[in-house]
């Protein structure tokens, strides 16, 4: 089973004294476990309103959005917010979801670790700074005191105490230099395939999105021109829209590759999601 589906989305976005615009028209697609699926074009063609969908934190317009085979309802729509966190995003801007104010520690588990004990929660924070390749002592710090790229990685942290069954990551690396964004995408990678949760990962470069998704979709003004294989795609592409991005990136002849993703996930990453036990099964 998909544990995300999305069923011909139409998003048109109102504004008063504006014309509507429709941002999305008619998009389906689905991410299985263990799955990363990229979802690439040019800024404007709407991936963010999808991502808004497909996450719940807006209504469609029109179509549905399944999750774990339940339709997902918009988070505006609910009496009394709940969402459900076992669908997580990671933004593109880190200090969108970390309090500046707060202690790394004091704000991993907001909302996931309600039962646990003060012994428990310190192991539960330890565990997931693990998780992401951060040392211990960063649990006392604040998120001023971390580069770009570790703020995403205590994003991703957070993200992952809810021991989400799919993670929709938008534009997560855009704001990180070039060996950071690598660094990160290599620790996505690693985390889908230990955790075997499922990953929308939306960018609009191409060659990142290659790096990382098994299955590509390319949007264009709204719509899903193709999809395929990510491989298949980027070595026979058939949509001259698909074409042109490829033919805009710069410098490279047909592979490009990625600082830092030749190697292999660091073992320890791998060891502490088994060790852990971060799987797929439902939150205590
Ligand atoms: N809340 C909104 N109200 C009105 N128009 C919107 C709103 N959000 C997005 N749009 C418009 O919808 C279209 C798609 O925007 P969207 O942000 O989804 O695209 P995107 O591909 O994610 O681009 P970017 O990467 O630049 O964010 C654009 O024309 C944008 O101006």
């Amino acid at each position: 089973m998909s544990i995300l589906d999305i069923d011909d989305i139409v998003v048109t976005h109102r504004r008063p004294g504006a014309p509507p615009v429709r941002a999305v028209r008619g998009v389906s697609l689905s991410v299985e476990p263990g799955q990363v699926v990229g979802l690439v074009g040019e800024s404007g063609c709407g991936k963010s309103s999808l991502a808004r969908v497909a996450v719940g934190i807006e209504a469609p317009t029109s179509g549905t959005v399944r999750f774990e085979g339940r339709p997902l309802e918009p988070l505006r729509m609910r009496q009394r917010p709940a969402p459900d966190r076992r669908l997580q995003m990671v933004f593109q801007n880190p200090y969108a979801s970390l309090s500046p104010r707060r202690t790394i520690a004091s704000q991993l588990l907001d909302g996931v670790a309600e039962n646990l004990d003060r012994r428990q929660r310190e192991a539960e924070v330890a565990r997931l700074l693990a998780l992401v390749g951060l040392d211990t002592a960063a649990a006392t710090r604040y998120p001023a005191q971390f580069s770009g790229g570790q703020r995403q990685r205590l994003a991703i942290a957070r993200a992952l105490a809810a021991k989400p069954s799919l993670m929709v990551a938008d534009e997560p690396v855009t704001a990180l230099d070039a060996f950071s964004s690598a660094q990160i995408v290599r620790l996505l990678q690693s985390l889908v395939a230990e955790l075997g949760m499922g990953m929308l990962f939306i960018s609009h470069d191409l060659s990142l999105v290659r790096a990382i998704a098994d299955e590509t979709a390319v949007m264009y003004a709204g719509e899903i021109v193709e999809r395929g294989p990510s491989e298949q795609l980027w070595e026979r592409p058939q949509h001259p829209y698909t074409r042109t991005l490829i033919a805009a990136i710069p410098e490279i002849g047909p592979v490009k590759k990625l600082p830092g993703l030749d190697e292999q996930p660091p073992t320890a990453l791998s060891n502490a999601g088994t060790d852990a036990g971060l799987t797929n099964g439902a939150r205590p």
